[in-house]
Order: C-alpha cells, then sequence, then structure tokens
C-alpha cells in the first residue's frame, strides 16, 4: 500500500506538472485508483486526498491525506501511467462544499427556516436528510422497506445508507453552500460523512425547543407522515437527547455550534439564522 501511495503522489503531481493553463485550479477533492501487482497477485486500491487540479509544478501541493475503500467510480476520470501502477484521476469536477448541519428536536423547524433561506441565498441547497430517505422508500426496494419500518419506530436509519444518498445529492446541486437539515443524528452519521465526504461542516445551527412545544407542533403538522404519532414522538425525542446531543455537545467543543431559541415565532428566528448563515 506504501508503495501505491508513494507512485500515486509522483504520477499525479508529474501529471499536474503537464497540464496546460487554464484547467480548474480550485481545491478539488482527489480520487485515485490504482492497480498494483505484487508477487502476481493484482490488487485494486482507491485513495482519496486534496489537492490543486491544474496548478504548475511549484504549487501542486497534492496530498493525499486519507486512504479508504471506495466503491463509486470516477467520472469522466482521466488516466495516467506510472511505473507499474495505473492511476486515475478526478477532473477537478468535485470543489469542497460549505455545509451547515442544521440539528434540533422534532418539530424544532429546521424544514421551515431552510426553506426561508433558500428565498434570500439563492448559491445554497438544501438537504433534508429525513425527506431524502422518505424519498429512498418510493423505491420500493427491500432496502427502501427496512428504512421505511425503520422511521416508523423513530430509529437510526445505518449511516451509509443516509451518507450516500447525502453525497449524490450534493454531487448534482450544483450549489456551493450546503444546508444539510437533521443530520448527523449520532456518532456513526458523523464518522461516516466525514469518511465517506471526507471533510465536516463549517458550522452547525441548533435549534433548541422544548418537547411540549415540539410534541404539539408536529401533531398540528398533518404531513401524513408515519412517524407523526405520539408514540414515535417521544421515542424520536428520546434518540435525539441520547444519540443527537452528543453530537452537537462535540461541536460545541470544536466551536462549531451556534445554538437558537425556536421557541419563538418564526420572523424572529429567522433574523438570526439569516445573520449566521450570511457569514458562512
Ligand atoms: N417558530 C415556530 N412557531 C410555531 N410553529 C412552527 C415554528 N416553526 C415551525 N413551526 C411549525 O411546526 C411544524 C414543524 O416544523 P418543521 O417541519 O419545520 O420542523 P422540523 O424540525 O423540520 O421537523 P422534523 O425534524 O420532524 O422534520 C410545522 O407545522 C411548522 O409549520
Ligand atoms: O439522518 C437521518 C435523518 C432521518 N432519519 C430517520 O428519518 C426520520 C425522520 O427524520 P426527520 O428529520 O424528522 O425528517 C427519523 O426519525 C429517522 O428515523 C435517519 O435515520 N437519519
Amino acid at each position: 500500500m506504501r508503495r501505491f501511495y508513494r507512485l500515486a503522489q509522483a504520477s499525479l503531481r508529474s501529471q499536474l506538472a503537464s497540464r496546460s493553463p487554464g484547467v480548474p485550479r480550485a481545491p478539488a477533492q482527489l480520487l485515485l485508483k490504482g492497480q498494483e501487482t505484487t508477487q502476481g497477485s493484482a490488487s485494486t486500491s482507491w485513495l482519496k486526498g486534496w489537492g490543486i487540479v491544474g496548478a504548475t509544478a511549484a504549487t501542486s501541493t497534492m496530498f493525499l491525506g486519507t486512504s479508504s475503500a471506495f466503491a463509486a467510480p470516477i467520472p469522466q476520470a482521466e488516466v495516467v501511467q506510472a511505473d507499474g501502477v495505473r492511476v486515475e484521476a478526478s477532473g477537478g469536477a468535485r470543489v469542497q462544499h460549505k455545509v451547515i448541519f442544521v440539528l434540533g428536536g422534532p418539530g424544532s423547524g429546521k424544514g421551515t427556516q431552510c426553506g426561508r433561506l433558500l428565498e434570500d441565498f439563492p448559491d445554497i441547497a438544501h438537504f433534508s436528510a429525513g425527506d431524502l430517505l422518505r424519498a429512498h422508500v418510493q423505491s420500493g426496494s427491500k432496502e427502501g422497506n427496512e428504512v421505511a419500518e425503520m422511521i416508523r419506530n423513530g430509529a437510526i436509519v445505518p449511516a451509509e445508507i443516509t451518507v450516500g444518498l447525502l453525497q449524490k445529492a450534493m454531487a448534482e446541486s450544483g450549489k456551493s453552500k450546503i444546508l444539510i437539515d437533521g443530520f448527523p443524528r449520532n456518532a456513526s452519521n458523523r464518522d461516516t460523512f466525514l469518511k465517506m465526504v471526507g471533510y465536516d461542516c463549517e458550522m452547525v445551527l441548533f435549534f433548541d425547543c422544548p418537547e411540549q412545544v415540539l410534541e404539539a407542533r408536529i401533531l398540528g403538522r398533518n404531513q401524513g407522515r408515519t412517524d407523526d404519532n405520539v408514540e414515535t414522538i417521544k421515542k424520536r425525542f428520546r434518540v435525539f437527547i441520547e444519540q443527537s446531543m452528543p453530537v452537537i455537545e462535540q461541536y460545541t467543543s470544536l466551536g462549531k455550534v451556534a445554538r437558537i431559541n425556536t421557541d419563538r415565532p418564526v420572523d424572529e428566528i429567522y433574523k438570526e439564522v439569516k445573520r449566521l448563515v450570511a457569514e458562512v
């Protein structure tokens, strides 16, 4: 593996050095696929890192910080050959998004406030992890049916499923800033996001609101959701306290959390939310 790393870096460096001007120069996520034959047996490795695609030799400060297994193929991959290692590098289309996580108990107003933000910030895309999962249920697949059951019970869906849906939505959004509402819901969600997406959020908006207020709001929502009933609302609130609050605490220790009291009128909350998002 170490040999692959070294050769992949050298290969990409030489590729960057020979680039003509005018190619994208934004810091990009680079996905490298290497195929190596050691003592007669072939193996494939995927590596992920960050670099400047299209930089000159002097500024091609490419590095490969992490290595991880990737299932996805690289769209429009460029192929370079180096010393027995085949390297495919993405063309720099994957620019790092600025991600804002919006967290808070069920019914705390995440969807409502995100909807308002879209009216004022055209460069922002909004994805509700819950909405993506509900859309996934519509596929009617075995996995979709399992997700439906978890939602009905207020349980947290395995992180790989949710992050996979988020990753696809982010890649297709064409926007630079992304609001992700209702995610990460537990430590596994956060770890998996970091591993699969490769970077962390800029900020967490934490919508703080008492449980009785949340229950009343959800029961008055009338959207036909399978989890908007007294029994599941209680489970969702418990899951929020036990599993989501520790994530918020972790981000608090990183200085990334803005706590907002959402037991107030929508317009009043929005003034604060808009100011915070404008700073990102
Ligand atoms: N500040 C507010 N005051 C009163 N009602 C509100 C407020 N914000 C949102 N609501 C209402 O409360 C209900 C829940 O709001 P919303 O769907 O935005 O919450 P959410 O946090 O996205 O919920 P969930 O996590 O369950 O998807 C909606 O009917 C919405 O209209
Ligand atoms: O990251 C997520 C987000 C949601 N879920 C499941 O969906 C429901 C509803 O979520 P909302 O945010 O209220 O729309 C939630 O109770 C979970 O079952 C999830 O597993 N992971």
